[in-house]
């Protein structure tokens, strides 16, 4: 049974959705604070007093943020997106410190300028004008090559200047992460960033790296009494070119699965019970020496894979009993073709491994945090491994890394611009949830009042839905669409070799479109999603289709295909909501109702079937490039008859998809023919 999402209390201002202790930051105390046995400081106490400054920073400034004009609603009641996204991203913001617990950070981390950047004279575009704003200042020329330079101005979680050390980074990052691990939860942190922009200096540096960092704070934790039938398991590997490999085990492939409870499980991968943070270092040093390297343009020691370092809190008397995981994730570097230099074939094929990779995570954060029931998990191996950590108890931080100098300015754009827009859609779904849940109270205002205020309102929410004759679900547990039970090796779309790939054509927001361009069962339980936001245009249905609560009489529960959606209307619980006198109407003919009804859903197929439209478009676009492409890098004929293959999958998939909504507009037709 497609059940949806669901949301917990906490959700409507951002926070995790499934383990409300955790979701406070200063009001509900922290498990670690007040423990019975005396500890070594660990720096996540430290961090518990930081929290509670900036919480009384955050609520001295509300006020400043709560005159911010609202966004209008789009038709399905959803904040729409920016007016113009051109060049200035400023908010107001920027003055409220951002939520430590918030189940997507995204931050920005600045290098300082190298030698060789000194030393050719290159300027420091980049300025960091708060603790979360940072402006470029691009160089542009005008046709009549007067130069000038634009400023364009960005605001995150966090903003990282040049002098921050990777302890203060630490702390505002995977800090929160390796708390939330010891209460069950799964956890991601990684840099994206431009090759030579300073991931692997951020994730994995071995004195100061985050990872180093957040083990030793795991370490000193597993020393309290009440996580010592806990203990941590230390994997560490590399996808390169769609492939896993072990890096502490001779590069052995591997494969991934997943497990009756749906965690991830590398099968094969080798894992190293680790307690120290000097073993873990030695370990990890061996990982690195095997690890895909190359030389580019850009960066004489550029990763050429994703390494992924995995902490995995597990029970020491019971080894398949998980308890947590926290991810580590040294993204391969972010190239333009341009970058690549006079690259053989070999760099150009890791290139467009990596930039489809970056493209299909971008994809997965931000179906995360629509929660969304599809998450294209399929379009790399990146997403596939990292699965676990998108559903669920799950919690993701991306810091993304840029280089402050002149001639870098148009990769920094681009790798802000990927990071903003993640970000952008993390505080439209703030809106979005509040809006759906009837709550007219502001992020700001929601952040000035208590757990409990909070918590009451979610319930007077939940009050109104059962007397509605709903059925809330609460926040028990999370359940999400498996769209590749199999968990199999199978590629989704294929991915152009992309620039730092964009997406300012595929508003997924305000849309419900699947965000892989693939129409399959996924789409139809958007679909039949969508039809549901239709049947009601209520406060209480639009609740319904956002919260996740089922009709008790069930008829309203989603299905994943298309057939069962599309049931009888006059037995859908909206028919059944009518009043007696106009189901009496309804019975005896055509009402007023069903045409309105009817007209609204008939533009929304049209939508439907226009988008489809588009999509195929984008195939055929996405086919005849990679098409090209093969041909240029001298790729065997296989290469392009496999392409194509999958493109006519895709495309019958699509065509099904079509026909499906078609059809089912052709069934309305003839039922109110036959009344
Ligand atoms: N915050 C920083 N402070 C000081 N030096 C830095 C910082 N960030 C990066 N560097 C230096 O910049 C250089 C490039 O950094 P790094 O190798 O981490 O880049 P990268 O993004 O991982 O590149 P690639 O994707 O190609 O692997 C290194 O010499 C590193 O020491």
């Amino acid at each position: 049974m497609f059940a949806g999402r669901r949301i917990s209390p906490a959700q409507g201002r951002g926070r995790a959705s499934t383990l409300p202790t955790l979701t406070t930051r200063s009001r509900i105390p922290s498990p670690f604070i007040g423990s019975s046995k005396p500890n070594p400081q660990p720096p996540i106490l430290q961090q518990q007093q930081f929290e509670t400054t900036l919480a009384q920073e955050e609520e001295e400034e509300e006020l400043q943020v709560n005159s911010s004009p609202r966004r209008p609603l789009n038709a399905y009641g959803v904040p729409s997106r920016h007016p113009s996204r051109g060049n200035s991203y400023s908010q107001p913001r920027h003055n409220v410190p951002s939520n430590l617990n918030d189940k997507i950070r995204v931050c920005v981390r600045k290098r300082p300028l190298s030698k060789k950047e000194l030393a050719r004279n290159e300027k420091d575009i980049a300025t960091i004008n708060s603790q979360r704003t940072l402006l470029i200042n691009e160089p542009k020329t005008k046709v009549d090559l007067t130069r000038f330079v634009e400023q364009h101005t960005f605001v995150f979680d966090d903003v990282f200047d040049a002098d921050a050390d990777n302890e203060t980074v630490y702390r505002r990052t995977a800090l929160p992460l390796v708390e939330y691990i010891f209460h069950g939860g799964k956890a991601t942190c990684f840099a994206y960033g431009q090759t030579g922009s300073g991931k692997t200096f951020t994730m994995l540096d071995q004195k100061h790296g985050l990872y180093v960092l957040a083990a030793r704070d795991i370490f000193t934790l597993l020393q309290d009494q009440r996580f010592g039938h806990l203990a941590a398991y230390i994997g560490f590997y590399e996808i390169y070119q769609g492939q896993l490999y072990d890096l502490l085990n001779q590069r052995k492939k591997l494969f991934a699965r997943e497990d009756g409870k749906k965690n991830v499980i590398i099968s094969g991968l080798q894992e190293y019970t680790i307690d120290n943070v000097d073993s873990l270092v030695q370990v990890f040093d061996y990982g690195n020496t095997v690890r895909s390297t190359g030389s580019t343009g850009a960066n004489e020691d550029s990763s050429r894979s994703h390494a992924i370092l995995q902490i995995v809190l597990k029970h020491k008397n019971n080894r398949k009993k998980f308890h947590g995981k926290l991810s580590f994730i040294d993204l391969a570097g972010s190239e333009r073709g341009a970058d690549r230099g006079d690259a053989d074939k070999q760099t150009r094929m890791e290139g467009a491994e990596i930039n489809k990779s970056l493209l299909a995570l971008k994809e997965c954060i931000r179906a995360l945090d629509q929660d969304k029931r599809h998450t294209p998990f399929r379009q790399s191996k990146l997403t596939q491994v990292l699965k676990d950590s998108f559903v669920g108890n799950s919690r993701t931080c991306m810091i993304a890394t840029i280089s402050p100098n002149i001639s870098n300015s148009e990769h920094t754009l681009n790798t802000l611009r990927y990071a903003d827009r993640v970000k952008e859609l993390k505080s439209e779904r703030d809106r979005a949830d509040r809006v759906v849940a009837g709550l007219e109270l502001t992020s700001n205002e929601l952040q000035g009042l208590t757990d409990e205020q909070i918590q009451e309102y979610y319930n007077q929410a939940q009050a109104k839905l059962e007397a509605e004759g709903y059925e809330y679900e609460g926040d028990e547990g999370y359940d999400y669409e498996d769209d590749d039970p199999a968990f199999d090796d199978e590629e989704g779309s294929d991915f152009l070799e992309e620039d730092f790939p964009s997406d300012e054509d595929n508003d997924l927001f305000g849309e419900e479109m699947p965000s892989d361009g693939i129409v399959d069962e996924d789409f139809i339980s958007d679909h039949d999603q969508s039809q549901n936001d239709f049947e009601n245009e209520s406060e209480a249905a639009r609740i319904f289709s956002k919260l996740n609560v089922n009709d008790t009489s069930g008829s309203r529960t989603s299905s994943s295909t298309i057939t069962s959606h599309s049931t009888d209307y006059r037995n859908s619980s909206n028919f059944n909501k009518l009043s007696s006198d106009e189901r009496a109407l309804s019975e005896s003919g055509i009402t007023h109702a069903d045409i309105e009804d009817f007209l609204k859903r008939h533009r929304h197929e049209l939508r439907e079937v226009s988008e489809a439209g588009k999509r195929e478009t984008k195939l055929l676009a996405n086919f005849t490039l990679s098409m090209n492409s093969n041909n240029d890098m001298g790729a065997a004929h296989d290469l392009t008859v496999e392409a194509f293959e999958r493109y006519l999958d895709e495309l019958d998939a699509q065509l099904q998809a079509k026909e499906q909504i078609i059809s089912e507009l052709r069934r309305r037709v003839n039922q109110l023919w036959n009344r």
